[in-house]
């Protein structure tokens, strides 16, 4: 067979995934295939327990770290650095930074998406006249998971933020919109954007205009006057994120802008309606494209906007998020030492035949989606003398196999059909064990593609096509589909759900903890 022709100026497009762990930055050719990648873990910080914060000039400084990086391994490899025509972004989403606008200093750590110091205030928050509306305006249920908490409880418990929101100082931001601000200077340019996928995060975009919406604002006592809102635009847009300021690809655009979520469904290809995705990464999250219109659950899941890239290109979705998937992982790596590291994890469950009784429902950081119980808290169940750790190791990976069952049973609920098969991607699938797991629990294929940086690369894919590296999504049919994993399930349908019983049975027991 002979070599495919390569064009002779191939041209490259960049990807930051800035994630809840770790940044990366990743290099793609217009194949959609990686080229170069750079990745640095950062601190997690957790003051108290619930409480869960990132450094916002750590994600900066390991941002740009990573392009420094990945620039230099790619530049090895004989390319050039003008060969990167655009760079796109996609990041954790939810996780609320504050800033001061006149200095561009950050005034508070970031308040990451899992933290949950805004309980109470969001239990006092639903006895307010219409908090039983809000979901229908915004997609999202009131919780201490949007944003908007996190920003009334930094703005109630931060004299410095009240302060700086007093003096109509105060920008806030979700991590793109702070990326985007700090990657192009800061105060020298005050590019001050969202997208829609991560605006409609907040609580403070309507999903069908895609813009904020004046009486959800109002509903959280919030003053436009006071506080600047990010402008929402396009997540592809040839101008409106600006460009690097510094790091080695210094004046290079950044062209498209994705939640991760968002991103991990692009770059799986789910641009039309029935196409869905589940990511394991920290949490787990399965998007299930709905089409042009919104759809709102009434069975525990979100709605949520899947991407713009303008008119007949706009397109919603149903998710199912899971708070705690990797982060139970790293923590039988970190906080019980079972383990060295996360890919070890199979390898000790398989020391086991089964979960000898054991059911972990692990909410660190309540249940989310279909459940929405905010007191429950990480629960083990059915430990014996008998119990080893394989066995917890088990357990700790079946937990999010079945919540991913109970949010596809809402989704089947509300869209009226089911899938046929579930497309995956996210640190966790590269566990075997896992995936497999997963089949057998929900009855249908898994299907793993070889290449996993589905992330990155549907931020590549928004940055690509605002510059014309791809025209339009026709042109990505070949990207990302060689070397595909399916795995069958392998128990019959009755034993699933006997073990999917005492998983919901756990689930209720679990309640009421934290109250
Ligand atoms: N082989 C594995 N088995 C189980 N979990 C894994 C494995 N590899 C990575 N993980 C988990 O995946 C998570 C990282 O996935 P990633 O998609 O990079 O997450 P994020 O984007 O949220 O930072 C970690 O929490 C880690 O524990
Ligand atoms: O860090 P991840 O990949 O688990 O994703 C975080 C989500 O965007 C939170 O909603």
């Amino acid at each position: 067979m002979s070599p495919v022709a390569q064009p002779v100026n191939p041209t490259f497009v960049g990807a930051i995934d800035q994630g809840t762990t770790s940044t990366r930055f990743i290099i793609f050719n217009n194949r959609g295939e990686v080229v170069a990648v750079h990745q640095i873990e950062f601190e997690q910080i957790y003051p108290n327990p619930g409480w869960h914060e990132h450094n916002p000039e750590e994600l900066i400084s390991s941002v740009e770290q990573c392009i420094d990086g990945a620039v230099e391994a790619f530049e090895k490899q004989g390319h050039s650095r003008d060969q990167i025509k655009a760079v796109g972004i996609t990041n954790q989403r939810e996780t609320t930074v504050v800033w001061d606008k006149t200095t561009g200093k950050a005034l508070h750590n970031a308040i990451v998406w899992t933290d949950t110091r805004s309980q109470d205030l969001v239990r006092k928050l639903k006895h307010r006249l219409g908090s039983k509306e809000l979901t229908e305006r915004c997609g999202l249920p009131l919780s201490t998971y949007p944003s908007a908490s996190k920003l009334l409880w930094l703005l109630e418990n931060v004299p410095e933020v009240k302060a700086a929101y007093d003096n109509g100082v105060l920008a806030f931001g979700t991590v793109d919109t702070w990326l985007a601000y700090k990657l192009n200077g800061g105060t020298a340019r005050e590019i001050y954007v969202s997208d829609p996928s991560n605006a409609s995060r907040t609580m403070f975009m309507n999903l069908e205009t895609l813009d904020y919406d004046d009486e959800l604002v109002d509903w959280f006592r919030l003053d436009r006057e006071k506080i600047k809102l990010p402008k929402i635009v396009r997540s592809s847009d040839p101008e409106a994120y600006g460009s690097l300021a510094s790091t080695s690809l210094k004046g290079v655009k950044i062209t498209g802008c994705l939640g991760d979520q968002s991103a991990a469904l692009v770059g799986q290809k789910g641009f039309t309606p029935g196409q869905a995705k589940n990511t394991y990464g920290t949490g787990c999250f399965l998007l299930y494209n709905v089409g042009d219109k919104p759809v709102i659950s009434t069975h525990g899941l979100l709605s949520t906007v899947a991407f713009d890239f303008g008119p007949g290109k706009r397109m919603y979705a149903l998710e199912g998020s899971i708070a705690v998937a990797g982060s139970s992982v790293k923590f039988l790596v970190d906080n019980l030492g079972f383990i060295e590291s996360s890919s070890k994890l199979s390898a000790l469950a398989e020391t086991v035949e089964d979960n000898g009784g054991v059911t972990f429902v692990t909410a660190f950081s309540g249940l989310f989606a279909p459940y929405w119980i905010d007191d429950a808290r990480g629960t083990l169940f059915g430990i014996t003398a008998y119990t080893q750790r394989g066995h917890i190791a088990r357990a700790t990976l079946e937990a999010t196999c079945f919540q991913t069952k109970a949010i596809l049973d809402s989704m089947a609920k509300d869209s009226g059909k089911s899938l046929a098969e579930l497309a995956v991607d996210g640190g966790m699938c590269n566990s075997d064990l896992i995936m497999q797991t997963q089949s057998d629990l929900i009855g249908i294929p898994v299907n793993r593609p070889a290449m996993r940086e589905t992330t990155a690369l549907g931020a590549a894919i928004a940055a690509g096509l605002a510059v014309g590296v791809w025209s339009d999504f026709k042109e990505l049919d070949d990207v990302n589909v060689d070397g595909r994993t399916l795995f069958k399930p392998q128990i019959d349908a009755a034993s699933a759900d006997k073990q999917f019983e005492r998983w919901e049975k756990a689930v209720q027991m679990s309640k009421g903890w934290a109250n």
